[in-house]
């Protein structure tokens, strides 16, 4: 039996936090292996990389998900006991709440509510000299899903819970500060919501009917009960949070159409036209090129073989997303951003992994891509076809020890009008 290449050293928590995105890939192509054991936060680490491994890593019967994610991140980005942490038909059961709330129709009712939100924003920021595109996003993303879940948001709760909301995503990873910001907003979004649902259970609150919200307060797991309130409210941010967090994306995009000219054209030719091929083309480069999320974790869930390497259970597992859509086994001129590269080809459920791998209805992968991509082509739409505005001189390089990583001054416009 092989044994698993060790990086040197004793812990690599600070090498890996000071660029999350690279460090798994660096060091297997470094030890010229598609898995490398690491030490992180003290605990021994399997960092796999690449499609084969994304193949493995989706195997249920190999892998498993409860006690997985390390406890900063579930008192913060995941919660606890949503779905992210079950495994099985416990999983897939919970699953089918998320497939449901999250069909095409339902997509489309959230991208209405966030035109909306454009429009009414739109008139704000050109009362500015600057906006800071990436925080200008937040609230009108919360508004919106908010919105759209049937949460009801009073206009003087819009700014609080924006930021709780954000904190989540923005906060988890940062300084002890940033991350006690992180944990608090999440313990008063759970009371918030688990409130909420409490009351509209007890018939003292109404939902709108067929709303995720209403969704989400029927839901009965395979025991045949209803959520309790704090596990419903995670569910709940489980749909607001992340579709705050397509601001990332959003800015991203934005950042892809100012840095690679050459793309205004063929884009604002393809929204416009009705032929969405290459929108959809360079939307798919944007999520393969720029660093979201490092990587998801996982726990092996009995003793197995791969590549001649022994696996035991109970070993921490964490995949890499940056590193193997940037992998050169499955993509020409990796680091080069070139949305025809998905004209010519199918993203594979292994080797195009932004939001994880394998199938969104029996695996973890994420529910909301359809959302990500349909708020990502609104968005430039709204960008290239109903507003002008100028990008000033500012610090526009990614900052890549940042969880999530975007420029560094958040992408300022200034200059904005609205078209009519
Ligand atoms: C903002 C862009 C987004 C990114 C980068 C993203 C990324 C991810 C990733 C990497 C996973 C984990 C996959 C795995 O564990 O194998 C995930 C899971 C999940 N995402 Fe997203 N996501 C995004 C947007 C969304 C949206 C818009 C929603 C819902 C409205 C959503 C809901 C979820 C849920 C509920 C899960 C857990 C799925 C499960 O464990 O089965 N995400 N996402």
């Amino acid at each position: 039996m092989r044994r698993i290449p060790q990086v040197s050293g004793w812990d690599q928590s600070l090498a890996f936090l000071a660029d999350p995105y690279r460090f798994i890939a660096r060091n297997c192509r470094q030890l010229r292996s598609e898995v490398v054991q690491a030490r992180l936060l003290l605990r021994q680490t399997l960092c796999f990389t690449g499609p084969r491994a994304a193949e493995l890593f989706y195997n249920e019967s190999l892998f498993c998900r409860a006690g997985a994610a390390p406890e900063p991140l579930r008192a913060t980005l995941f919660g606890k006991g949503g779905v992210q942490g079950l495994d099985g038909a416990a999983h897939r059961r919970r699953k089918a709440l998320f497939m449901r709330v999250l069909a095409p129709e339902q997509v489309a009712a959230l991208v209405r509510q966030v035109s909306h939100e454009w429009e009414h924003e739109l008139a704000r920021w050109a009362e500015q000299p600057r906006v800071p595109l990436y925080a200008a996003l937040h609230p009108m993303l919360t508004r919106a899903v908010c919105h759209w879940a049937g949460v009801p948001l009073a206009p003087a709760q819009v700014a609080l819970r924006t930021r709780e909301l954000v904190a989540l995503f923005d906060q988890a990873t940062g300084p002890p500060l940033s991350h006690l910001h992180s944990r608090l907003a999440r313990m008063a979004l759970e009371s918030w919501l688990a409130h909420l649902l409490a009351e509209a259970r007890a018939g003292r609150v109404e939902l709108p009917e067929g709303s995720a919200a209403e969704a989400v307060a029927l839901h009965r797991d395979e025991d045949g009960k209803v959520l309790r309130p704090r596990i419903a409210a995670v569910e709940l941010i489980n749909l607001l949070r992340p579709t705050v967090a397509v601001s990332v994306f959003i800015t991203q995009a934005a950042h892809a159409l100012h840095m690679a000219p050459q793309c205004r054209e063929p884009l604002s030719d393809s929204l416009a036209g009705g032929d969405m091929r290459y929108a959809q083309a360079f939307v798919q480069e944007v999520r393969r090129w720029y660093p979201f999320f490092p990587a998801v974790a996982a726990r092996v869930r009995h003793d197995f073989e791969w590549q001649g390497y022994h696996f035991s259970r109970g070993e921490l597992a964490l995949l890499d997303l940056y590193g193997t859509n940037h992998d050169p086994r499955s993509w020409d001129d990796a680091d080069e951003f070139r949305p025809q590269r998905f004209l010519a080809r199918k993203p594979g459920a292994y080797d195009f992994i932004p939001q994880g791998g394998a199938e969104p209805h029996a695996h973890h992968r994420c529910p909301g891509e359809g959302v990500a991509i349909a708020l990502m082509m609104l968005s430039l739409d709204w960008l290239l076809h109903r507003m002008r505005c100028e990008v000033p001189q500012q610090d526009l390089s990614l900052d890549m020890s940042r969880l999530p990583a975007l420029p560094r001054d958040g992408l300022l416009i200034s200059g904005v009008q609205a078209l009519s």
